[in-house]
Formats: structure tokens, C-alpha cells, sequence
């Protein structure tokens, strides 16, 4: 039985479905998390936190003014990393407890709409880590970690965000005193959008174009201090605001920032990689796209924040449409749970098994990374090129899924779901943003994109790349349907080996017309971008695949079955969004298309009595769902109700605007 905070009574619709769930929700709680000891431990942790009063909030944010919201969200910060500090000092916190307290699990528990000092811990340390000497991490790394000085990352500028080659602030080397000079020309210079750039850093990683002995070198990262170590005024030349009001992640502080002239030592260019000496010389990395190493951190660790936020909005919206009734299936039974209409499962199920599926790539990713740093340590450059494709589909494919699974969870709730005191539309705002931050998705697809051509075109040796190992052999095989995910897995692969070919063939009959490589890519985009999007779906599908059959060797037989079942349902609607293509580039025929929608639909039907249990597994307090939806006991309409006698408006049987505007309207003779 899966514990909850909530000592409500349940509501009886909830009661049966937990007593008709066919495994145990604690060994797949145990198994998501790593085993019980982990469990142990999250849940320890979340106490600390959460049972904290100092940690709580009386007034709903959303009735706070921009200015209160922030103070708000600074206060709890400097707790919440407090105590950080402290379980770091017990031995008990790792890189892990920094990704939940940020991330989608406890961190939006503790704020709600976004972290003024994510940016610290996400990039401005990883980037101190990564691109730092081991003298320069010996000045930073200390003063970070202990938050005796508060950074972010400066990169993006009002005029460019995705064309970093592009950006225009300028840090020019003087040999004379040994300086950069920090300077944003245009407007469109402006540093734009950094977190926690705007009232609460004191100091950022800054990039910039490099000029040294009249010569541009391109963009570097540069350590600068932006404010007053005591007074935090900022520091003359820097002039420095918040960017104002967004769809959502209203409490993360992002900033503009510009520099008029800023002379800082040369010592704070950040130079593992590349290197300015005192006289002015330039000398260069192996690789020069090791600067942007940040930027593969934060993409490989946002996939697992898209399954968290995932599965936080699967949780909500199918405990809600257990306890939901509304219209009639047939005439005169009474009210169904709205979770037995097919439509309401075919919106639901395919979510819940979608945050598995991320979670198990997520993992796989974050090992590739670790592996392919430790290489890139030693100097092997050789996996990069593949850790960086697989970083930007993976990155691009969850989190355009998370946002589309949130929006459809939440219209599954029907009106209630509009509610903020859903809490889907907050979290929306938060995984939305994560389809444009880290790199555009469109972008990062082509990245990935250009990566598979690249194979493709050169014909590479593909046997030590497990992201494209397929490539090798599954065009024209002949495989007739077979109601197996391996089938599914070789016919997305199929699929994905013909995008990527015709593509490529597109390409080239392009350049054969005459136009130039540049264009030909160009007006081949729109196919480019699906070749990379199914082809990440494919690796996804792969990953699951391979993992299920590792963990059915460890899971009882009743876990092990739902666990092949969620993994088939992932499968099957991957494939089902696809139909055009599999007709196009496969042998697949459109009976074969109808075997596959009745696969999906006997799968719906055996999901649907394990569809709580399975949510119930993900194990989110309700102070994790901040919902009234979906809290443990459903008490839905008591929580709506609840919530509603919060808004300012009803601390008054009359507002002030009747008598001023409203009256004065109404008993006016026009
Ligand atoms: C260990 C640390 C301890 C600290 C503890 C902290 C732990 C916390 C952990 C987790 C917390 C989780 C919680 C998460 C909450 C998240 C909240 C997030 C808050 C918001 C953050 C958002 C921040 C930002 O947005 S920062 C700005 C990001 N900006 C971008 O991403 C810009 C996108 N653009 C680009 O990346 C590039 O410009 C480009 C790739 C689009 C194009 O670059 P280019 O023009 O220079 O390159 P080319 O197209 O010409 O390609 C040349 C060549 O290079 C290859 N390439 C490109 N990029 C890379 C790369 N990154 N790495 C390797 N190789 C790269 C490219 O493919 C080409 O290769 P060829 O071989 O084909 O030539
Ligand atoms: C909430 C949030 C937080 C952020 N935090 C930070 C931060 O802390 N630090 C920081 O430095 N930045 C930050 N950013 C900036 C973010 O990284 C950029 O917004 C992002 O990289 C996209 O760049 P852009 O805004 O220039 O979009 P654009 O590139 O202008 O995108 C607009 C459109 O142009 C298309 N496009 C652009 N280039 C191409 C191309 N080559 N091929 C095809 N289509 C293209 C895109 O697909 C998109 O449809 C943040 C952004 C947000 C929304």
C-alpha cells in the first residue's frame, strides 16, 4: 500500500480501485526509485523538507503580487538550501538531492512556479566544473558550493539565443593590464532571459566573443562579479533588471544584463579548454565545441525532469477520473467514472506509460554522459559527437511529450482542470518552457539530424554507436506483422532508416538541381526534423524494451506483467502515430494498422484496473501535487471548494468596485 501524507477519508471510488489492483504498489514504488533502501531515503528526505512549517506557504501564491511572489520564493530558497548545506554535511545529499529539490519532484513542492537560484546549481557550478582550471576551481568552487557568492549563466541575448556563434558581447583583451574589457555594444547585446540574473546573482558566467591581439576568437566563458559582495549594488558599467512577467516560472528571476566597459582580470576567463596568456597569445582547445559542455549537462539531466513532471500530472488527472462521474454509458445505469470511457483512457493510460519510458532513457542517458565526460577527461573526443545528438533529440522529444501529456491530462479534467488549483496549468508553464530553454527543439532535432545524415552520407561504422546501430540493416527488410514490440521496435527502425534516407536523398537530388548544400538542408528541414523526431521515439521504445526484460527478472510474476503491458502500450501508440510513415516505409499493410488499433484498445482494458495502482507507484505527497484534484483521498470538490474561499475576493460580501462603478452603471438612465 502506497503512503500518503493525507489522513482524509478516502473517497470510496478511490478505495475500489486501489482494492482491485492486481500488484503490489510498493514493489514498483521500490523499483522506481532503485530499490527500498532509496525509497527510504526520498521519503526521509521529503519530510525534512516538507514537514518544515517555515517551508509552507498560507497564501496561495497566485494571489501574490510579482514583487511578494519573488521575495517569497527567495525566502524559502535560502531555507530550502539551508538545509541542504545541512544533509551535505551529514554525508546525506549528492548531485541526486539537488536534482529533486530543483527539478519537478520536491522542487516544485517547495516553489511552486520556479527557483531563483536553479541557475547556481545547474549552470554556473557545472560550468565552473567543466571549463574551470584546477586553479580557477580552487578560487570558485568553494565560495559556490557554500553560496558565499550566487551565479548564473549569462549566454542568451536579446537578439540571439540560438545562434550562440552570433552573440555580440565583446570581452577584449588589453596585454597592458592584463584585462578583458566587457562591453555590449547594441541593445541586442543585452544578456536576455538568465536566471536568477535579475535581483538575486551576484556573479555570472558570462559568454562572449573573444578579441585578443585584434583578432575575434569566438565565444568563451568569463567568470564576472556583477554586484557588491555586501551592499549587492550593482558594480559600475553593469547595468542589470529583471525581464518582467512570463507564461509561467514566475519565480526564477530571469534578468537582462549589459556591460559598459567592464574590466575584468584575465585570470577570469575560464580556461581548461582554451587559453589567453598574459601577452595576448591565443591558444586553442582540441575541440572548440567544449565550451557548449554545460549545455549538454542540462539537456541530458532535463529528461528525467520531464517524466517527473509527467507523472505529477498523470497522478492528478487519473485519481481524478476515478472519482469523476458524468453522462451515461447506456441508458438508466448510473453515472459512469469518467475513466471508463475509452477516449478518457486512451488520454490517460499512454501517459503513464510514457513516464516510464522516459525515466528508463533518462537513466541510460545520464550514464552515456557520465561515461562519454570521464572519456573526454583523458582526452577522447570520439563519443562526443553522439552523446550531443542523443542529448538533443532526447531532450527535444521528452519534453515536447511532457508538454503535450500535461496539456492533455489537463483538458482530461475538463473545467476542474482549468483551475490553477489544479495545479496543471502551473506545471505547464513549467515543462512548456523546457521545449524552448537548453535549446530550442526544432534546433536541437536538426542537430540530431545532421548527426544521422552525417552517418548516413559517410556510411560509418556504426557497430560502437548504440543510438544508431539499426542503421546498418533495417532498410528493406521484409518483417510481416508480429504482435511483439520487437516487431514494433524493427518496423519504427524501418521507418526511421527510410526518413532518414529519403531525406538524404532529398538532399542530394537538391544540390544535383544546383542549389548549395546550405539550401538543400534548408528546404529539406521539415523532413529532417521527423526523421530525427521518430528516430528518438525508436531509441525510447528500445530502451524500455531492454529494461522491462532486465527488471521482469527481478519484479514477482503480477508486477512483471503490468510492467510488460505499460511497455506495450508505449509501443503501440509510438507506433500508432506514425501510420502515414509505416505504410510509406514499411511492408506494413492497413489491416495490419487495425491488428495494431485493437492491440491498443485490449490494452487500455487491461491497464484500466492497475491505472491508480500504477499512478499511486510514482508515490507523490500531496504537497508534491499541490492539487485538489489529485490528492490521495479525491477529495476533490471539498478541496475545490476549500481553495475557492482563499481568493481575496471572497474576504468581503461586497466589493468596493459596486458602489464605485458597478451601481453608478447600473442605475444609470442612458
Ligand atoms: C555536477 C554538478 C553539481 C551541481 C549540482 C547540480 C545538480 C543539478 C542537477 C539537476 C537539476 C535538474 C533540475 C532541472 C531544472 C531545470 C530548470 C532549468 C532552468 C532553465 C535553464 C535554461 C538555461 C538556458 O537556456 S542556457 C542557454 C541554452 N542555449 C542553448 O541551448 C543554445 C542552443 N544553440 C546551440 O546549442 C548551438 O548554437 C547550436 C548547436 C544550435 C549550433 O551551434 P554552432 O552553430 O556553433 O554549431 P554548428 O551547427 O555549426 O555545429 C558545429 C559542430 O558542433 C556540433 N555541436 C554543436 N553543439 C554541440 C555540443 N553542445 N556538443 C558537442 N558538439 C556540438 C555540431 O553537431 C556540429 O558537428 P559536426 O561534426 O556536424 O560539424
Ligand atoms: C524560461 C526560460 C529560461 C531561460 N533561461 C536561460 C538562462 O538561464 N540562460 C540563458 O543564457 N538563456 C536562457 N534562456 C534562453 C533560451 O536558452 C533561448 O530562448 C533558447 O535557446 C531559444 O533561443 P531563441 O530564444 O533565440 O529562439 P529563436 O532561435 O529565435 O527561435 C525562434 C524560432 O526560430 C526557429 N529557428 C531558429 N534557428 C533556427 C535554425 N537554425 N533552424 C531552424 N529553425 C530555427 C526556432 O525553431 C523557433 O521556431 C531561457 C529561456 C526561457 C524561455
Amino acid at each position: 500500500m502506497t503512503s500518503s501524507t493525507n489522513k482524509g477519508k478516502v473517497n470510496p471510488d478511490l478505495i475500489n480501485e486501489r482494492n482491485k489492483c492486481t500488484f503490489n504498489t510498493l514493489e514498483l514504488t521500490h523499483l522506481l526509485d532503485g530499490d527500498e533502501v532509496k525509497t527510504k531515503e526520498r521519503k526521509s528526505r521529503e519530510s525534512f523538507f516538507l514537514d518544515d512549517a517555515d517551508l509552507k506557504t498560507e497564501v496561495p501564491i497566485e494571489y501574490l503580487s510579482h514583487k511578494e511572489k519573488y521575495e517569497e520564493a527567495v525566502r524559502k530558497a535560502c531555507i530550502v538550501f539551508r538545509k541542504v548545506q545541512q544533509l551535505q554535511n551529514e554525508g546525506k545529499a549528492g548531485v541526486d538531492n539537488y536534482r529533486e529539490i530543483l527539478g519537478g519532484q520536491l522542487g516544485s513542492a517547495l516553489l511552486k512556479d520556479g527557483h531563483p537560484l536553479t541557475l547556481h546549481y545547474v549552470m554556473f557550478i557545472p560550468t565552473l566544473m567543466g571549463q574551470a582550471t584546477i586553479q580557477q576551481q580552487a578560487e570558485w568552487i568553494q565560495k559556490a558550493w557554500s553560496c558565499n557568492i550566487i551565479g548564473t549563466y549569462a549566454q542568451t541575448e536579446l537578439g540571439h539565443g540560438t545562434f550562440i556563434r552570433g552573440l555580440e558581447t565583446i570581452a577584449t583583451y588589453d596585454p597592458k593590464t592584463e584585462e578583458f574589457v566587457l562591453d555590449s555594444p547594441t541593445l541586442t547585446s543585452y544578456k536576455w532571459w538568465p536566471g536568477g540574473l535579475g535581483q538575486s546573482a551576484n556573479y555570472a558566467i558570462v559568454l562572449a566573443q573573444l578579441y585578443t591581439l585584434g583578432k575575434c576568437h569566438g565565444i568563451h566563458p568569463f567568470i564576472v562579479q556583477l554586484r557588491d559582495e555586501e551592499t549587492h549594488e550593482p558594480l559600475s558599467g553593469i547595468i542589470i533588471g529583471e525581464i518582467g512577467c512570463k507564461l509561467g516560472m514566475n519565480t526564477t528571476n530571469n534578468g537582462y544584463l549589459g556591460f559598459n566597459k567592464v574590466r575584468i582580470p584575465r585570470t577570469n576567463m575560464l580556461m581548461k579548454n582554451n587559453q589567453v596568456l598574459p601577452d595576448g597569445t591565443y591558444v586553442k582547445s582540441p575541440s572548440s565545441k567544449l565550451t557548449y559542455g554545460t549545455m549538454i549537462f542540462v539537456r541530458v539531466v532535463l529528461v528525467q525532469d520531464a517524466a517527473t513532471y509527467l507523472k505529477k500530472a498523470a497522478t492528478i488527472a487519473t485519481r481524478y477520473s476515478a472519482v469523476r462521474h458524468q453522462s451515461q454509458i447506456k441508458p438508466n445505469e448510473p453515472e459512469p467514472q469518467i475513466i471508463d470511457f475509452v477516449t478518457q483512457q486512451h488520454k490517460l493510460f499512454p501517459y503513464i506509460a510514457t513516464c516510464f519510458a522516459f525515466q528508463y532513457s533518462a537513466t541510460w542517458l545520464w550514464e552515456l554522459y557520465n561515461n562519454v565526460t570521464g572519456e573526454l577527461e583523458s582526452g577522447h573526443l570520439d563519443n562526443l559527437p553522439e552523446l550531443h545528438a542523443a542529448s538533443c533529440v532526447l531532450k527535444a522529444v521528452s519534453s515536447a511529450d511532457a508538454a503535450l501529456g500535461v496539456e492533455t491530462l489537463r483538458l482530461a479534467c475538463g473545467g476542474h482542470g482549468y483551475m490553477t488549483s489544479s495545479n496543471l496549468p502551473t506545471t505547464y508553464g513549467l515543462v512548456t518552457a523546457m521545449c524552448t530553454y537548453e535549446g530550442e527543439n526544432t534546433v536541437l532535432l536538426l542537430q540530431t539530424a545532421r548527426f544521422l545524415i552525417k552517418i548516413w552520407q559517410n556510411k560509418t561504422n556504426v557497430t560502437n554507436l548504440p543510438t544508431v546501430r539499426y542503421l546498418q540493416n533495417s532498410l528493406n527488410r521484409n518483417s510481416p506483422f508480429e504482435k511483439t514490440v520487437s516487431w514494433i521496435i524493427s518496423a519504427l527502425q524501418q521507418t526511421a532508416t527510410g526518413k532518414i534516407d529519403l531525406a538524404n536523398r532529398h538532399i542530394n537530388e537538391r544540390v544535383k538541381k544546383g542549389e548549395a548544400y546550405e539550401d538543400a538542408w534548408n528546404n529539406t528541414s521539415i523532413e529532417l526534423v521527423a526523421a530525427a523526431e521518430i528516430h528518438g521515439r525508436t531509441f525510447i521504445v528500445e530502451t524500455f524494451f531492454s529494461t522491462v526484460q532486465k527488471l521482469r527478472k527481478q519484479t514477482s510474476v503480477e508486477l512483471g506483467t503490468v510492467l510488460s503491458q505499460i511497455l506495450e502500450l508505449y509501443a503501440v501508440y509510438t507506433i500508432l502515430r506514425s501510420t502515414g510513415d509505416l505504410l510509406r516505409f514499411t511492408r506494413t499493410s492497413s489491416q495490419d494498422i487495425e491488428l495494431l488499433q485493437g492491440w491498443l484498445e485490449e490494452l487500455l482494458a487491461a491497464i484500466r484496473p492497475n491505472a491508480v495502482g500504477l499512478v499511486d507507484s510514482f508515490d507523490m505527497r500531496d504537497e508534491v501535487l499541490a492539487s485538489t484534484l489529485g490528492a490521495y483521498d479525491g477529495n476533490v470538490y471539498q478541496r475545490l471548494f476549500e481553495e475557492a474561499q482563499k481568493s481575496p475576493l471572497n474576504s468581503e460580501p461586497v466589493n468596493k468596485s459596486f458602489h464605485l462603478y458597478l451601481k453608478p452603471f447600473m442605475k444609470s438612465n442612458l
